[in-house]
């Protein structure tokens, strides 16, 4: 289905509650701020993504008793402004923009529109749903070069999200990206994390000094670490929620682990009063630092993340 076919489809078949069914599992909403969401609902799965930013908020196996993916509370559903939880997308750079301060950090392709260009279902029963961002005259003016940032969500018993960039450019040009996905966890001390041990990380609460990870992740407070040239599976361990969330990944050499501890937390206004805070762990597939990706005129660069859940 085109783009335009499918935006006729969701137009004519809209309903009084402002809802409309684009195809058996997705439907499209639209909230009082006129942001929209796709909502699936398959057998294997259910899933919301939010237009805005190409954001998946939320994502449920049927098998499981709890989302994988942690939502605020109090998140923030406003044009232009970044959702806390689920999985935000940081592009074209990850963090402070490298030479302008006044640029929003993480990058704005998470604040920006996105559109539906295709919707279909896989052989197993997954819904497969891909979305480009649309080069408004903001992103065009925080980025002049010629691009399509395309992503694909696959949404079954796993989560795979699959982020593409294609340079249009007549020259090559640097990214830094990242899922900055929110996990759901019963609380964040008692999980831990493995899979980063021997990594050479960037400490971002040490003004990014350099560390070797000896450790099992454990997190009682404020953690912030990027870890370079890292391409394996983490892999999180949750023994209150008697599962194992598995983190693997494709075209993407950073990972960044961050909790933000109670008093970061309380400061953001959009984590949750109390301890929400501590439901979460986010664990970043991402390219960052000098793992950052320079891509040559028509090349693309793929980015791919996928989640799974296992028994403990
Ligand atoms: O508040 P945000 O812009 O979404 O950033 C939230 C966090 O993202 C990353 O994980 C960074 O490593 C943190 O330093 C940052 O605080």
């Amino acid at each position: 289905m085109t783009l335009d076919s499918l935006e006729d489809h969701i137009f004519r078949k809209k309903d009084g509650q402002g809802c409309s069914t684009l195809h058996p599992h997705v439907t499209v909403t639209e909230d009082e701020n006129g942001l929209q969401y796709l909502e699936i609902d398959n057998p294997l799965a259910t899933a919301k993504i939010a237009l805005q930013g190409g954001h998946v908020m939320q994502w449920q196996p049927k098998t499981e008793k709890q989302p994988v993916l942690w939502l605020s509370d109090h998140a923030r559903y406003v044009k232009g402004r970044s959702i806390r939880g689920g999985v935000p997308i940081c592009w074209p750079w990850f963090g402070a923009h490298p030479t302008d301060s006044t640029l929003c950090p993480h990058g704005f392709a998470r604040v920006i529109p996105w559109q539906l260009v295709d919707v279909d279902a896989t052989d197993t029963g997954a819904t497969r749903i891909v979305l480009q961002m649309i080069e408004t005259p903001e992103a065009k003016r925080q980025l002049s070069y010629s691009y399509v940032l395309t992503m694909m969500v696959t949404i079954g018993k796993r989560l795979k999200i699959d982020l593409a960039t294609t340079n249009k450019s007549d020259h090559p040009f640097l990214i830094g990206e990242a899922f900055h996905t929110y996990l759901n966890v019963s609380d964040v001390g008692n999980i831990r994390v493995t899979g980063l041990q021997d990594c050479l990380y960037a400490d971002k609460l040490r003004q990014y000094r350099r560390y070797v990870e000896h450790n099992v992740l454990k997190f009682d407070g404020e953690f912030d670490r990027v870890y370079l040239d890292h391409n394996s599976d983490c892999l999180i361990h949750d023994p209150v929620y008697n599962r194992v969330v598995r983190v693997g990944k494709s075209g993407s050499d950073t990972t960044v682990v961050w909790s933000p501890g109670a008093e970061k937390a309380h400061a953001m206004g959009d984590m949750g009063d109390a301890d929400e805070w501590r439901k979460t762990v986010c664990v970043e597939t991402a390219n960052a630092l000098e793992n950052s990706v320079v891509i040559s005129p028509n090349r693309t660069h793929t980015m791919s993340v996928e989640y799974s859940v296992e028994a403990l």
